[in-house]
């Protein structure tokens, strides 16, 4: 098996909902993103999938969130935005643009701050 990450981000404002502290109030964060995918077979260039698709898709769904309010977006309307919830969203997502017979998301790594991760896979 193969298994490829790339590393993108997106700056954004949010505010944690159903919790008491600093959080439920607006802030920003500058998150980073990591997608990871497996694979099986390469094909006849020696890719399991090109970097350059995965990053294109993967920003290509973050625009929907880039400089914006996340609590906003259409996901998060009754769902508070917080990094787990983040990285799901992206999961399913990225699931349903990627994955074939061969490509599969395994995982997806938000970091909102340098010291601060969360992952969700299945
Ligand atoms: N499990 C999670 N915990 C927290 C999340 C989250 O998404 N998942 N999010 C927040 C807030 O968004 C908050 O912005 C965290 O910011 P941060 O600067 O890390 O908060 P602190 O002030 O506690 O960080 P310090 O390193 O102590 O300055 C909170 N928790
Ligand atoms: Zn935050």
């Amino acid at each position: 098996m193969y298994r490829l990450t790339i590393k993108t981000g997106f700056a954004a404002a949010h505010n944690l909902i159903n919790y008491q502290g600093d959080c439920e109030n607006l802030h920003g964060h500058n998150w980073k993103v990591e997608v990871t995918v497996t694979a099986s077979e390469l094909d006849q260039a020696g890719l399991a999938i090109d970097f350059k698709l995965l990053k294109r898709e993967t920003n290509a769904l973050l625009d929907e969130l880039d400089h914006k309010y996340v609590n906003q977006h259409h996901f998060f309307l009754d769902l508070s935005p917080s990094s787990e919830n983040i990285s799901r969203y992206l999961f399913q997502e990225l699931s349903k643009r990627l994955n074939d017979g061969n490509v599969k998301v395994e995982r997806i790594g938000v970091w909102e701050s340098d010291n601060a991760c969360a992952e969700y896979y299945e």
